[in-house]
């Protein structure tokens, strides 16, 4: 213990020291006498100051008896001891002083001295016991019994043994020293049981023990007074006797801190925590969630929680003190009251059911009832909640249940363990699979691998079952007898406490026929329909996989167009039939001679593309194996071929372009190839040619031409010239209309140029309405002139324009609006754009010939026409090909196909024209062959209509 930090040691140290100092000053003073005048006096103060002592004895005495416990009384039976004894001695010395009134004997000093001088070590021994924690076992009163005996025995010893023993006092000197060595025997007993005190209170800080200490200190001390005093009414005497008085005082400060003092804290101390632990309590009890009631023996409300009152929904108030039937509904009470007998009884119990509010809810509840005292207690808990969770687990248990016959009914089902080995699976499983359940159980899935999967596609599916996520996806797997299946495959984990899968269910759907008619159609999408092979769509997806792989190996690839020269002859005069029967040996050629990692394609018509890959690093090679393939392809391709008893020859134009590192668009490359193929088919046909980057400057230049084609119509950039048609006097007996372009840049633009553009892109049809108006504008108009009223005009219309639904009543209309007359109007076509849907074609001609319109056939003699064909056609007029009419007179063929179609005319009774008549000669040949009708520069070239000649004038030509 830290003596600083102790106050109470603080003041005790300084009360020893002051009563110490005191007293040494007091025994080096003087000798003082008191009470010299009126000694008298001085009894009454000494016998109020051994009152004191007395009276405090007493306290002691009572405080020891009364206040300490049972536990205490072996203790306290020392104190009622020792005080007896003291207080019986004191009261004795008091009462014999001499001069105090005489009782039994009479008073003396010397006998005043002997009860002193016994009280003194009764008080001494008595503190010496309670230091040395001495216990007297027995009832109280059979030690005051003993302490007043002995009092007795004292008393008659003070009484008749007095003058044997030695002298205490002597008249007029004072104390003996005899007694002065007592009292410095009993100074020194006090001043060690001090010491012995204190040193107690420093160990163990009971304050108890610092009293003693200090009654002990002050009494040693107190006794030095009454060693040296000559008359007992001295001032050294009477501060002995003031010494004694606070020594007595210390004992009882001692006596109350341990009888009354220290309990009353303890009580205090606990009483505190008693509080404490019952406000907790009530706050455990207001905030529990369970109800709880306390009730008395005749089962009224002594307690109740919020938690109770709440499920009541009532005020604490309302609950208190009201018996329990009112306040529960009668069917729980009943329930209720043969537990809390029992419970009143001594036995506790409980119970579980439905109970309803004063609201009329039914709710459910459990019911502890425990024995209380003289009552019960009985704890409520709301298992309301709990009991629609187990009705709600109840049912989603059966509802679980019958999803699992659902799935067993519908779907493959398998169950695995955390390793995929299979621990359980439905018949549908075994009966897709083709395994008995025996050769499952125990297996992986691995089991079924189709090796359709990469290794990656099993990795992830693991990844995210392992990780307790559903998987969901689509499998390929193998089943027993080698046929593969496809299965929609859920894969749900269970995970268990630990956070991690234990088990995985699969739910599987057959997919199969679906996979296949997906199969079937993406075949469709990538495939061309007659021949099989790949289409432009997965072409293009070649390309762009070929040029990726070209740009990783450095090696390079090449596209071959393929293109049948003469290919639309063949339609056009064997039919469509035919035509697809040579696409597909063309087809089974080409794919005779690719590699396996080649690709032939065909695009639509006659183009195939042929990709190759991996043709080598080095170009110079790269070229020369290219030039060699190309040209064996251009050779097999040329080689007849049989259609139905009719052998026949197609040769090729092809295109190449090379790839490596540049990483080209695949449209691009094919694109390429589609140029050097065009300058194949320019170059004379059945050839080959590789792309050069000049190509694509005329690519580049026709997409110019066509951009400007698309506004030549609004900018009004086209005119009509027109050529004469002549007869054999070369008087004009109509013309033929030809469009002009006049473009703002590049000046005329021959038709030749722009009209297969036109063709091309859709813009023929606008075009063509727009020279089939112009023209009947120029017949109406000339109409007006008698000079020209009787000319005709051929219009040339081109095969889109003729297709359209609504030719005829486009025609009709022109005709309607610009005042033409129909009968002077002749439309030029051409055999080729007669091949399709030839009735269709003949029927718009039969209207339009009755409306009054001509037909003419242009470039006769070029195709295939035949006789009975021709006979079917509704027309007025053969064109005899300018290309015949070029050799007519140095071909002997050339004139005689010219002299045939002259022939063929007259038996069709069909007029016939020769165009292209430059010469005299020609125009001679013509005419002994028959011909009587003619266009050519020889009689004019095309002009605009005001620079035409007149009908009657004969022209310069002849
Ligand atoms: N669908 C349409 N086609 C049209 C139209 N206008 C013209 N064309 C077609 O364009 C091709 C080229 O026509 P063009 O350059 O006008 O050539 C014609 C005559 O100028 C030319 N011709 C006539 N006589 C001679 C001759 O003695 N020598 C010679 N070198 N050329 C001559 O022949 C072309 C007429 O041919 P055709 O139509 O077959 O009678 C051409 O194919 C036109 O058809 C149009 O409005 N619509």
């Amino acid at each position: 213990m830290d003596p600083d930090g102790d106050p109470k040691w603080r003041y005790a140290v300084l009360a020893c020291l002051v009563s110490a100092a005191l007293m040494v000053v007091a025994l080096a003073l003087p000798r003082v006498p008191l009470f010299v005048a009126r000694p008298q006096d001085y009894l009454s103060v000494h016998l109020l100051l051994e009152l004191v002592a007395v009276v405090v004895s007493v306290m002691v005495i009572t405080i020891a008896w009364g206040s300490l416990g049972k536990r205490d009384l072996p203790r306290a039976n020392v104190l009622i001891f020792g005080f007896t004894l003291v207080a019986g001695t004191d009261l004795a010395h008091a009462l014999v002083y001499a001069g105090m009134p005489s009782l039994i004997v009479d008073g003396s000093i010397e006998l005043s001295i002997f009860f002193w001088l016994a009280g003194r070590s009764a008080e001494a021994l008595s503190l010496l016991l309670v230091a040395a924690g001495a216990r007297f076992a027995g009832t109280p009163v059979r030690w005051l019994t003993a302490a007043v005996l002995l009092f007795a025995g004292l008393l008659l010893t003070g009484v008749y043994a007095l003058p044997h023993l030695p002298d205490t006092y002597v008249p007029g000197l004072g104390v003996t020293s005899f007694k002065a060595r007592i009292e410095y025997v009993l100074s020194a007993a006090n001043l060690l049981l001090a010491g012995w005190f204190f040193t107690r209170y420093r160990r163990e800080s009971n304050s108890r023990f610092l009293w003693l200490g200090l009654a002990s200190f002050v009494m040693g001390v107190g006794e030095l007074a009454f060693t040296n005093y000559v008359e007992p009414s001295d001032a050294i005497s009477l501060l002995g006797h003031i010494y004694k008085v606070v020594g007595y005082s210390c004992i009882y400060r001692a006596a109350f801190i341990v009888a009354v003092h220290d309990p009353y804290a303890l009580l205090s101390r606990s009483s505190e925590r008693t509080r404490a632990k019952e406000q907790e309590l009530n706050r455990l009890m207001q905030s529990l969630p369970v109800g709880v009631v306390r009730l008395d023996k005749r089962l009224g409300v002594r307690y109740s929680n919020p938690a109770f009152d709440r499920s009541l929904l009532r005020a604490t108030s309302c609950v208190d003190g009201m018996p329990l039937e009112r306040l529960i509904d009668s069917a729980s009470y009943r329930q209720l009251l043969p537990l809390l007998q029992q419970a009143l009884n001594g036995e506790r119990g409980q119970l579980d059911g439905g109970y309803c509010t004063p609201q009329g809810e039914q709710r459910h509840g459990h019911a502890v009832v425990v024995p209380d005292g003289e009552g019960v207690m009985a704890i409520f808990t709301d298992t309301t909640v709990r009991e629609q969770s187990l009705r709600k687990l109840e049912l989603s248990m059966r509802e679980n249940s019958d999803i699992r016959l659902a799935l067993d009914a519908h779907a493959i089902v398998a169950f695995t363990d955390a390793r995929g080995v299979i621990t359980k699976v439905n018949d549908k499983f075994c009966a897709i699979s083709q395994y008995a359940r025996d050769e499952l159980i125990g297996q992986t899935h691995s089991l079924l691998n189709s090796g359709t999967h990469p290794r990656a596609f099993f990795a992830e599916l693991w990844r995210t079952i392992a990780h307790g996520e559903v998987w969901n996806g689509e499998v390929c797997n193998r089943a027993k007898d080698g046929s593969l299946y496809w299965v929609q495959t859920t894969i749900v984990p269970f995970v268990g406490d630990n956070g991690l899968p234990e088990q995985y269910i699969a739910i599987r759907a057959d997919i199969t026929k679906r996979k296949q008619a997906e199969a079937q159609a993406l075949h469709i999408a990538l495939h061309d329909e007659l021949t099989g092979l790949p289409n432009r769509r997965l072409l293009t997806e070649r390309l762009l996989q070929a040029t990726r792989k070209a740009v990783r190996s450095g090696s390079y690839g090449a596209v071959l167009m393929i293109d049948l020269d003469n290919f639309k002859e063949v339609n056009d005069t064997l039919g469509h039939a035919q035509g697809d029967a040579l696409l597909c040996q063309v087809a089974g050629r080409l794919q005779q001679m690719v590699h396996d990692v080649d690709t032939v394609a065909r695009l639509g018509g006659d183009e195939f593309v042929l990709l190759l890959e991996d043709l080598g690093c080095d170009l110079e090679q790269v070229i020369a194996r290219v030039v060699v393939r190309a040209e064996q392809l251009r050779q097999r391709l040329g080689e007849p071929c049989l259609l139905s008893n009719l052998q026949l020859s197609v040769s090729p134009s092809i295109g190449v372009t090379l790839f490596t590192l540049n990483d080209d668009q695949a449209e691009e490359l094919v694109k390429q190839a589609d140029m050097a193929m065009y300058r194949a088919k320019d170059a004379g046909r059945d050839q080959v040619c590789f792309f050069d980057p000049a190509m694509q400057t005329e690519v580049l230049e026709r997409a110019m031409l066509l951009r400007d084609l698309r506004q030549a119509l609004d900018n009004d950039e086209f005119c009509l010239f027109y050529q004469p048609v002549v007869d054999g006097q070369q008087r004009i007996l109509g013309v033929e209309a030809l469009i002009r372009w006049q473009h703002p840049q590049l000046g005329m633009v021959s038709p030749a140029t722009f009209i297969p553009l036109a063709e091309d892109c859709g813009l023929i049809l606008s075009i063509g309405q727009w020279v089939l108006k112009t023209a009947c504008l120029q017949l109406a108009s000339w109409a007006q002139d008698p000079e020209r009223a009787d000319w005709h005009i051929a219009v040339n219309v081109s095969a889109r324009q003729l297709n359209q639904d609504d030719f005829v009543d486009q025609v009709a209309a022109i005709i309607d609006s610009t005042g033409a007359c129909a009968a002077r109007l002749r439309m030029e076509l051409t055999e080729s754009m007669l091949q399709e849907n030839l009735p269709r074609t003949i029927s718009k001609m039969r209207i339009l010939r009755q409306m009054g319109i001509r037909f003419s056939l242009d470039d006769f003699g070029t195709g295939y026409s035949s006789f009975s064909y021709l006979q079917r056609l509704p027309m007025d007029q053969l064109k005899i090909d300018k290309s015949f009419i070029d050799h007519v007179l140095t071909d002997a063929n050339d004139a005689a196909i010219a002299g045939t179609i002259v022939a063929l005319g007259r038996t069709l009774g069909l007029g016939v024209v020769a165009e292209g008549v430059e010469t005299v000669e020609q125009m001679r040949f013509l005419v002994d062959s028959g011909c009587q009708v003619f266009q050519g520069y020889l009689f004019g070239r095309p002009v605009e209509a005001a620079a035409l000649g007149r009908s009657r004038q004969v022209l310069a030509a002849s």
